[in-house]
């Protein structure tokens, strides 16, 4: 049952690609200022969850609510307007594209000149754009990577382009913010900096979804987690309650061979 503090309430959500069940009847609850973790095996259907609150796949069934409203996940565009942002498992920048562009991005959803203004360069859609960008600079200093503002973005390390895509998606001004294996790839330094910036987001007044593979890493930061195993759920409540259940234990050292 959703609360007043349920940020994201989703029920039965499914989806199959032809013969494969990727979801089956999933549902999970997150409530505000919780750091919730999605894990499970390779495969198990994480991304595609992902996708499907996020407007990328059209879900068989399934039904969602953000901040108590109902929502329909049918498009990218509308479910950054609801209040749902995200990065991708494989970084999605625009390459050729500043730091700081590429944050201004995120940000023209929130924003009112539109194309045309966009276009004839308006004296609104210039003075907006100027307070985006200073907005985007606070977002990058913010995920301290403040100083690499005017480089592209291909030219980040690894790390920092991810930090770059949690400043992009942070732009949006979501309620909810999901994670896709933020911290893969990254090193050991960047993994205590990325942990510190998750708790922050957190203590800022976020929530956040992450997917992760590091289980050091869910376990040391989320309030509650979900396993996922063949699409569908196996396991839900706090780190240890999970780390202790034997169909997890089955899951990720069983005979699945996954
Ligand atoms: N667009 C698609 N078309 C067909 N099958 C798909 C599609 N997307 C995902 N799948 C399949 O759905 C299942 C779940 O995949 P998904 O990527 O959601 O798993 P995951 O838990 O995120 O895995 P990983 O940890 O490896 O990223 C897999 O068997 C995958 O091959």
């Amino acid at each position: 049952m959703s609360t007043a503090d349920t940020i994201l309430q989703v029920q039965g959500a499914s989806k199959r690609f032809g013969g494969l069940q990727a979801l089956s009847d999933v549902s999970l609850q997150i409530q505000r200022g919780q750091i919730y973790g999605l894990i499970g095996p390779n495969g198990a259907g994480k991304t595609t969850f992902f996708n499907v609150i996020t407007g990328l796949y059209t879900p068989d069934s399934g039904r969602f609510e953000l901040g108590g409203k109902a929502y329909e996940p049918a498009a990218v565009h509308q479910v950054a307007q609801a209040g749902i942002a995200r990065t991708f498992q494989n970084i999605r920048l625009f390459a050729d594209m500043t730091a700081l562009e590429n944050v201004m991005v995120g940000r023209h959803v929130r924003t009112h000149s539109g194309l045309f203004g966009a276009i004839f360069r308006t004296p609104g859609f210039k003075a907006e754009e100027r307070a985006i960008a200073e907005r985007a600079q606070a977002l990058l200093d913010y995920v301290g990577i403040g100083k690499f503002a005017p480089y592209k973005a291909r030219t980040l390390s690894y790390g920092d382009q991810r930090r770059l895509e949690i400043a992009r998606a942070l732009a949006t001004e979501p309620h909810l913010l999901a994670l896709d294996e933020p911290a893969a790839g990254m090193n050991a330094t960047e993994k205590v900096m990325l942990r510190g910036l998750i708790d922050r987001i957190r203590a800022d007044g976020k929530s956040v979804l992450l997917i992760e593979h590091d289980v050091k890493l869910v376990m040391g930061l989320c309030d509650r987690v979900t396993v996922l195993d063949y699409g569908k759920v196996i396991a839900a409540g706090t780190p240890a309650q999970v780390q202790r259940d034997e169909k997890v234990i089955e899951a990720y050292l069983g005979t699945g061979g996954h």
